[in-house]
């Protein structure tokens, strides 16, 4: 089944073209890379596919339903979640306090129940506090549920905001950059992670990586972009021997 389907998806800003008539199409429990030397156009891919910009040329599909310029939350509900480059956590919140947060925006009630506590409101609530325990708990920061976010080392606070975008359900997860910043042994955990959360929550997974290690290991496909124009798409084995590539990669070294 195809989850996602984009069809000449393109973004012009001005005179700049930063995506020109990208085809992808990933199948169900796909872990898809999008790779590329800087300013390629990856995240305005990410950008256009989350609803923050609406192609300026061209559709995008999830799951057969045309998405192409629906609002961001619109397009949270239907089942995309996306972590940012820049780790996005209230720093000061607690690692349980975050994830609830996180939950709580699919918390589906309205002001007088919340201010009255209804036993409605109260279940709901309760539902959410067992939810993002387990939800803690699959990502393995359950050592550290009550520490305050800023204080995890940096492969943890990655965790938790996968964790966040997990909390609203999504059947396609889409990460952007996760192993930045993150030292070998972290980048080699993330890996062994990544597929593990595919597994266990059943989903489909593309991601923007610098870190050739990480996206050629986790990756089973990958789509390269350079100058905003797709130059192939292949396995890792395939990406790694195509001159297109490789060139565009020494290019900008
Ligand atoms: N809001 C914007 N307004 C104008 N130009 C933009 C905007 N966003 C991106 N661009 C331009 O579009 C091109 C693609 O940028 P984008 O950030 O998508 O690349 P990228 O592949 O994600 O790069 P990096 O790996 O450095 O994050 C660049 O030339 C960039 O300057």
């Amino acid at each position: 089944m195809t989850v996602l389907k984009t069809d000449k998806m393109t973004m012009k800003f001005g005179g700049i073209t930063a995506v020109s008539k990208f085809d992808m199409e990933i199948e169900k429990n796909e872990i898809i890379g999008l790779i590329g030397p800087n300013g390629a156009g990856k995240t305005t891919c990410f950008n256009m596919i989350t609803g923050v910009y609406t192609p300026t040329e061209g559709k995008i599909y999830f799951e057969d339903k045309n998405i192409t310029g629906m609002k961001t939350h619109e397009i949270t509900k239907l089942g995309i979640a996306r972590t940012f480059q820049n780790i996005r956590l209230f720093k000061e919140l607690s690692v349980l306090d975050n994830v609830l947060i996180a939950n709580h925006m699919r918390l589906d009630s309205n002001l007088f129940s919340a201010i009255i506590k209804t036993p409605d409101y109260r279940n709901k609530e309760r539902k959410i506090l067992e939810k993002s325990i387990k939800l803690i708990k699959d990502v393995g920061l359950d050592d550290v549920i009550n520490e305050k976010s800023s204080s995890l080392p940096y492969g943890k606070q990655r965790r938790l905001e996968i964790a966040r975008a997990l909390a609203t359900d999504p059947k396609l997860l889409i990460l952007d950059e996760p192993a930045a910043g993150m030292n070998p042994q972290e980048s080699m955990k993330l890996m062994e992670f990544i597929t593990e959360i595919r597994d266990r929550f059943n989903i489909t997974i593309l991601m923007i990586e610098h870190h050739m290690q990480v996206v050629m290991g986790v990756c089973e496909r990958i789509y390269v972009l350079d100058y905003g124009i797709m130059i192939a798409e292949g396995t890792p084995t395939e990406i790694q021997n195509n001159p297109k590539v490789i060139e565009a990669y020494l290019g900008v070294e």
